[in-house]
């Protein structure tokens, strides 16, 4: 170990086969392993998953250097064996490189903006949502009610809408309960000690009881492949090639497809890429935005005071139980701070994803060589007190100016930073901005019999959605 570290960057001492992983699991959900090693060997160390060392980039400064000012550099995903297992080989954006991952990167940006994003018809679609989901709450008004499953349900429809163009409503919403159930399914059954050591040491994964990775992945892949394959191949029936307009993603990439086609070109927008690129829109996009969402609830009904205060502002701005829109945005500059603050606090990768460089290069003075892996450590900088002071307070004031508007902190970068940052960050933005303002618009939300709903995340490894009840009043007759 001695003679492999030699050349990084110094940090934490690894152990044999489990590099630094232990610490990761003691202290969940992991961020506070980071936030240390950065006081104590700088913004740029090495942490051992298993036998793979990272060169960890700790501050937001290191990351503009490196991440943005030499973005080609740290462009590529660092390979996950497991992966492939899941993908059937190299498909999809999240994990892709070169050429292969920038054209579709590019064909996944142009496609959701064509659809209206920052225009009024993305605006629309998500409004649909949130009128949907206020008939399901208001049957329940007054009532403990689980506001969680209607929210994920609505943010569930946002995203196949625009994948597959329709929503989870009469027959279909059998669909939406398969693909819930395998989303829990992925959670609880994926978070076994087994599956964390074997993800980061494997060697040492495979001596432990349990199902083993390679089986659940077998299992859960199938399952939602199928699901995917169903709606691709309705699609290729139904489809107007002659069309200009296209009603969803799929179609959009099947007509892509064609035309490449007929061009000679077979293998670049190819089914299983097709499939693929599905499944990282499907459980990039929904788990994320679900999951920020219920936190930031969870966080907002543990202080009433910012409730309050956002009640304030909605009645001086709005007025009325009318839907917010984005026209509003500018109007509301708390309801902006409580959700910066909201996705800071909920910080929902202690660990990012890694990447890899893509040539031999020079991090503090340290020659790193062509293909070592490399992470933007977010978190981190989410929770670094010299800028957001008494970091895990919940403080919305902390974005707001002195003039009482909304501040702008280069440093928020929840959805990360380079040529990888997040591809639906519109998207996840308008949809936080929608779903919380309006919720808040209409409804008081007080905590039920239980109390708040816990925002202690240290008894796990990583951020998941919490599911919790509340009592919703309306807030206009
Ligand atoms: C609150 C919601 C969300 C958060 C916090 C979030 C955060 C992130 C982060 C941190 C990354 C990794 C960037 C890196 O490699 O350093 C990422 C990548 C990605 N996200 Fe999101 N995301 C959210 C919502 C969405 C939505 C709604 C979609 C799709 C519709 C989406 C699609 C993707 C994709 C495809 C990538 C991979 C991009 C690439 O490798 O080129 N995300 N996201």
């Amino acid at each position: 170990l001695y003679w492999k570290r030699r050349n990084l960057p110094p940090g934490p001492v690894p152990l044999p086969l489990i590099g630094n992983i232990l610490s990761m699991l003691r202290e969940g959900p992991g961020y506070e392993c980071f936030r240390r090693w950065t006081k104590t060997y700088g913004d740029v160390y090495t942490f051992w998953l298993g036998t793979t060392p990272y060169v960890m980039i700790g501050s937001y400064e290191k990351m503009k250097e490196t991440f943005i000012r030499d973005g080609d550099t740290y462009k590529d995903k660092y390979p996950q064996p497991f992966n492939e297992i899941i993908r059937g080989g190299q498909y999809g954006i999240v994990e892709t490189n070169g050429h292969f991952w920038s054209t579709h990167r590019r064909f996944a940006l142009t496609t959701l903006r064509d659809f209206g994003l920052g225009k009024d018809l993305m605006q629309e679609k998500i409004l649909i949502e949130v009128r949907e989901a206020f008939e399901k709450l208001d049957g329940n008004v007054g009532e403990e009610q689980d506001v969680s499953k209607v929210l994920n349900n609505s943010i569930a429809n946002v995203i196949n809408q625009i994948v597959f163009g329709y929503r989870f409503v009469g027959s279909k919403e059998e669909d939406l309960k398969k693909l819930n159930d395998l989303m829990e399914y992925q959670e609880k059954a994926f978070s076994t000690l087994k599956v964390y050591v074997q993800v980061f040491a494997p060697k040492l994964g495979w001596f432990l009881p349990g199902k083993s990775l390679e089986q659940l992945l077998e299992e859960w892949k199938n399952n939602f492949y199928e699901f995917f394959n169903t709606q691709i191949e309705n699609h290729r029936q139904k489809i107007d090639f002659d069309s200009e307009e296209n009603l969803d993603y799929a179609e959009a990439y099947l007509k892509e497809q064609r035309k490449q086609e007929a061009q000679g070109e077979m293998e670049l927008f190819s089914n299983a890429q097709l499939s693929n690129t599905c499944l990282d829109l499907w459980s990039a996009g929904l788990s994320t935005t679900n999951a920020t969402i219920n936190w930031s609830i969870s966080y907002i009904m543990n202080h009433p005071e910012v409730q309050k205060k956002m009640n304030e502002e909605l009645d001086r701005v709005i007025g009325s139980d009318r839907l917010v829109t984005t026209a509003d945005k500018n109007d509301l500059p708390y309801m902006s701070a409580v959700i910066n603050e909201c996705q800071r606090c909920v910080n929902l990768l202690p660990i990012n994803v890694a990447h890899a460089t893509t040539k031999d290069t020079v991090i503090n003075g340290y020659s790193i060589k062509k293909g070592t892996g490399v992470i933007a450590q977010i978190s981190t900088v989410l929770l670094d007190e010299k800028i957001f002071p008494d970091p895990y307070k919940f403080n919305p004031d902390r974005f707001i100016d002195e003039n009482g508007k909304l501040k702008k902190v280069e440093e928020f970068v929840p959805f990360s930073i380079g040529k990888r940052q997040c591809l639906g960050e519109g998207l996840a933005r308008m949809q936080l901005s929608l779903f919380i303002s309006n919720v808040y618009n209409r409804y008081q939300i007080s905590p039920s019999s239980e109390g708040p709903p816990s925002i202690d995340k240290s008894d796990k490894v990583g951020v998941f959605p919490r599911k919790y009840n509340a009592i919703l009043t309306r807030r206009h007759s």
